[in-house]
């Protein structure tokens, strides 16, 4: 019989490959070359390192990775010893979105932001960038795309050098992958020179992956006020972060921008799939099961008084109460893993209908536009 290893905190998967194969679950940290000696396929999330410790001398033919970020593959090694690997491309990208979405209306409810007012520098314009983009557009702000592999592979106007808009951006938010080699190599690609650049008081969102931003010199950039704010979903060496740099951070959570329940789902579905289809178990269009709806999914304000930035933000922070993650960290930074294993229900936009009360048609519009499913006028 088939054997896969999966790691045990995969939401939605356990019973999906059990009537095809013998399923062995343990935490991702744990998965070791022992462990897989007789597996055929893994299927994992970014704590395995799937590298030659990991994999030498096992029977592993398929690695799926619940994930969009690849960096904990070894992929040219995989590639050379015959190990065919996936990730999830674009999984959770609109919980991402969801994140930056989050912050953007703790600007407008707390610190007085007019988003039409502002511009943001987006990073990296892939799955997460272009959404995040398609928010801040939707949102009247000024967008800045970065991405030099599209500029060149594409061309045409549309995408800007970081170092021509970067005293532009009063928001600048990564969504590159994290890559250590090649001209376009991401690692520490926030670096001292970078943040020097940018424009005083500006705020630093990170949701990519730690390494692109050099802790040491964001610590320094905070203090010396050459930014305003910084906001960290990723970190070197988690989980055992630099608890000083969390000191100085505006609002950080333990790398959960990509957890809800709708981006779990998919990234569980794209990896059943993908072994369905290199083992020919004819499950090609599996889906997960049971998705738990919000607790709360009618959303009902009351638009008297209040201007369009605040009615947005506080539909935004119902689905995801950000501040929540933050001071679970703070709490306990110890406990960065096991926040992300017992994280709670969050689902995307598109779960929550919205009753705008003395609202506009134009207000519901660019409410539906941000991913909201229905928004209704009273
Ligand atoms: N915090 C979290 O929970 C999550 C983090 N991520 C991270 O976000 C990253 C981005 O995700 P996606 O948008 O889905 O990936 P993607 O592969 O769709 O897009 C990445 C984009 O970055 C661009 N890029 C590459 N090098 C660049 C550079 N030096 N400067 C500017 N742009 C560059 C690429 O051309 C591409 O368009 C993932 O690789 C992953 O590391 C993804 C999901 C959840
Ligand atoms: O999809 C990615 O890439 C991410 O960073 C995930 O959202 C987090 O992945 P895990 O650490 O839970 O595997």
């Amino acid at each position: 019989m088939l054997k896969i290893v999966a790691d045990n905190k995969i939401p939605f998967l356990e019973g999906a490959l059990e009537p095809f194969a013998d399923v062995t679950y343990f935490p991702g940290g744990e998965i070791d070359n022992e462990k897989l000696k007789e597996a055929d396929a893994l299927v994992t999330r970014t704590r395995t390192k799937c590298n030659e410790a990991t994999l030498q001398c096992t029977s592993v033919k398929l690695i799926t990775s619940a994930t969009i970020g690849f960096d904990h593959i070894d992929t040219d090694w995989c590639e050379t010893h015959q190990i065919s690997w996936t990730n999830a491309p674009g999984c959770n990208s609109e919980s991402v979105k969801q994140y930056v979405a989050a912050i953007l209306a703790l600007l407008v409810e707390e610190q007085g932001w007019q988003l039409a007012n502002k511009a943001i520098a987006v990073v990296g314009v892939g799955n997460v960038g272009s959404k995040v983009s398609a928010l801040a557009q939707a949102l009247g702000m000024t967008v800045y795309e970065v991405d030099p592999p599209r500029a060149r592979h594409e061309g045409g106007q549309r995408f800007y050098q970081l170092d021509d808009i970067i005293d532009k951006a009063d928001i600048i938010t990564f969504h590159t992958p994290l890559t250590k080699e090649g001209d376009d190599q991401t690692y520490h690609l926030c670096d001292r020179g970078l943040l020097s650049r940018m424009k005083p008081g500006a705020v630093v969102i990170n949701s990519s992956r730690g390494e692109v931003i050099n802790g040491t010199a964001l610590k320094e950039a905070i203090e010396s006020k050459q930014i305003g704010q910084a906001v960290l979903d990723v970190w070197e060496n988690e989980p055992e972060i630099d608890s000083d740099l969390l000191d100085k951070v505006w609002i950080a959570t333990p790398h959960i921008a990509g957890y809800s329940q709708d981006g779990k789902a998919k990234g569980t579905e794209m990896s059943v799939r993908a072994v369905s289809r290199f083992f020919k178990l004819g499950i090609d269009e599996w889906e997960a099961q049971n998705i738990p709806q919000p607790e709360e999914p009618e959303i009902s304000i009351d638009c008297k008084g209040l201007d369009e930035d605040h009615i947005i933000a506080t539909a935004i922070l119902h689905t995801y109460p950000i501040k929540r993650d933050d001071t679970d960290l703070r709490g306990d930074v110890s406990q960065f893993e096991y926040l992300r294993g017992a994280y709670p229900v969050r689902r995307e936009f598109h779960a929550y209908e919205v009753v705008l009360h003395n609202g506009t048609k134009a207000l519901a519009d660019k409410m539906k536009a941000i991913g909201f499913r229905e928004v209704i006028v009273k």
